[in-house]
């Protein structure tokens, strides 16, 4: 049976405040070698039979798949040696047994099986044929319609496709076939980057078991992966607790130990009171978007400091914050109009949406780093001005939270080679300078001070629109402003941005997504 672990060996990756109940687990994302660690823990200490956690393992899938699709479309499942192509001859059975119609194909790559791939191979065999591609000719013609599992390889991937299991890719990848893929796409790396010309499977769905794998967070693998779903097979919690990982996938279940519910006898000034500095001439936008953001966050107070230009549109758009107009018409120097900014009165300070490079701002960026006291919240221009004044990286308050997409990631850092080498580039700028970057995308990247990285669930491609950052930033300071750590503030606001926009593209579909769509979709409950 499973011993129960310390609670600070569990939680040992937040620094100090955990908002997690005892007991509770983030989702990780292990490698390779955790992940058979994993499965043979599992099976030492359930304990269970290593080929009924394959039957488990092919039940999940099989649950999963016959929820999708419907008896009359039919499958053929090609299998590999391993216990990929073992979890293959299970799901072909169950699948033959519910009445599919299934044909089974042993890709022969090698003259060696797994002893569960020979298990269930003597299964499959009593109740169905099996066919045996050895050379090109045995490849069967795939129609439109078909659907193609593809359990050749799994993560006991070792080195780059070649041969037949290669012409088989090929052919299934040329088919009009929907493609899913058991645990990970034949001849995809989980957690290493492949070379260049290898050949992949492009599944349409990959079904994985238990945890979700590196290569499925990374843009450049998109194509390798298609919609992917985790299926639960009870591997070890112990196990997956005691792992130490610097990769976290965030859930649901974990936003909801995050979220902070309101007191009963609160008031505003519990809630903090925000500054933005943001907007020029002709972008002002940036500016109502983020302080409307940063108002449906819960902020308790919002001042917005934007260019003389901008106080008429902030004071008529966003009626409820504060505006201090800037001593210049059209950019923002930090020469305030009213009096002398006091930044000791703000609970969370963001700054960059629409702010322009102009020099003055620059002028004022840079106090604006020296002089702040608290981490800030910074995006958009504001890291250009840093991209062009490396020096200023150095003076960027300690756990502040930048906010890049990877054009402005880049201009801080340098060209990445691939999206693993970007991830490295990610966790060492992070970590070197103490800061919390969120390299934004489809599953965004939270980089934290101490070294892990925390990758987003929600949002989808409708928000790769102009205005959807600038709403995260308004976000993320009104996150601030309330008292969450800015990893706390950082993971939680970037689930909530994607999960509203999410709610907006199930409403409306993605295509016609605004920013200010987000804003009005944002729930925190
Ligand atoms: N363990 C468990 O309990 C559970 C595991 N599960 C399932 O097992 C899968 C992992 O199984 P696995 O470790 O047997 O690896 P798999 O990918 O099937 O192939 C290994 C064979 O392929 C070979 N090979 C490698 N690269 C190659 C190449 N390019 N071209 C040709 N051959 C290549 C490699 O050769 P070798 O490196 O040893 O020379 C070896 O012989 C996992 O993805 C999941 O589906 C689930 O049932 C849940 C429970
Ligand atoms: N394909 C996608 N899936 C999920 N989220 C996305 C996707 N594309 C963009 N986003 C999100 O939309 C926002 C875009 O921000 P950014 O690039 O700064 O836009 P802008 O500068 O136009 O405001 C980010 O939060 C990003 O994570
Ligand atoms: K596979």
């Amino acid at each position: 049976m499973d011993e129960r672990l310390d609670a600070d060996e569990v939680f040992s990756y937040f620094a100090t405040t955990t908002p997690y109940p005892v007991n509770f687990s983030l989702m990780k994302i292990l490698n390779v070698e955790q992940t058979r660690a994993l499965d043979q823990y599992t099976i030492e200490h359930e304990p269970v039979a290593p080929i009924n956690l394959m039957e488990r393992a092919a039940q999940a899938f099989t649950d999963w798949y016959t929820a999708r699709f419907d008896k009359d479309r039919p499958v053929r499942v090609f299998c590999g040696l391993g216990n990929n192509g073992g979890d293959g001859l299970a799901i072909a059975r169950l699948l033959t047994q519910l009445e599919y119609k299934v044909q089974t194909y042993v890709v022969r790559y090698a003259p060696r099986e797994s002893e569960d791939f020979m298990h269930n191979h003597r299964r499959l065999k009593l109740i169905a044929p099996i066919s045996y591609i050895e050379n090109e000719r045995d490849i069967p013609v795939i129609r439109n319609r078909e659907v193609v599992i593809d359990a050749i390889l799994g993560s006991g991937l070792s080195r780059t496709t070649e041969g037949i299991v290669q012409s088989a890719i090929d052919a299934i990848n040329h088919s009009p076939a929907t493609v899913v893929a058991v645990d990970i796409a034949s001849g995809l790396f989980a957690d290493a980057a492949n070379g260049p010309n290898a050949t992949i499977i492009q599944p349409d769905y990959t079904v994985t078991f238990q945890l979700p794998k590196l290569a499925f967070m990374l843009p450049s693998q998109s194509q390798y992966v298609g919609e992917w779903h985790v299926v639960d097979i009870n591997l070890s919690r112990t196990f997956m607790d005691r792992t130490p990982t610097t990769y976290f996938y965030t859930t649901e279940r974990e936003i909801r130990h995050l979220l902070r519910p309101r007191n009963r006898f609160s008031h505003k000034g519990s809630f903090g009171h925000a500054l933005l500095f943001a907007g020029s001439y002709g972008k002002m936008g940036a500016a109502v978007l983020a302080s409307r953001a940063c108002l449906r966050s819960g902020v308790g107070l919002l001042s917005v400091q934007v260019p003389r230009c901008g106080y008429d549109i902030i004071q008529t758009t966003v009626p409820e914050a504060m505006c201090q107009p800037d001593g210049h018409q059209h950019i923002l120097t930090g020469q305030s109009e009213l009096e002398e900014i006091d930044l000791s009165k703000y609970a969370a300070i963001g700054v960059g949406p629409g702010i322009g490079t102009a020099p003055e701002t620059l002028a004022m960026l840079t106090k604006l780093l020296s002089d702040a006291q608290k981490p800030l919240v910074i995006d958009a221009d504001a890291l250009n001005l840093i991209a062009q004044n490396r020096e200023l990286i150095a003076k960027i308050p300690k756990n502040s939270i930048l906010t890049p997409h990877p054009k402005e990631f880049e201009r801080l850092t340098r060209r990445w080679t691939s999206d693993y080498d970007k991830l490295g580039l990610l966790r060492d700028f992070a970590q070197r300078n103490r800061l919390v970057v969120v390299l934004k995308g489809a599953h965004s990247a939270i980089a934290t001070a101490d070294g892990t990285t925390h990758f987003n669930s929600t949002g989808n491609p409708g928000m790769s629109t102009g205005g959807t950052g600038d709403v995260l930033t308004g976000i993320l300071t009104g996150l601030l402003a309330q008292g969450y750590d800015p990893v706390e503030a950082a993971v939680l606001g970037v689930f909530e941005h994607g999960r509203a926009g999410d709610r907006v593209a199930n409403q409306r579909g993605q295509i016609g997504l605004t920013a200010q769509d987000i804003i009005e979709s944002l729930r925190w409950d």
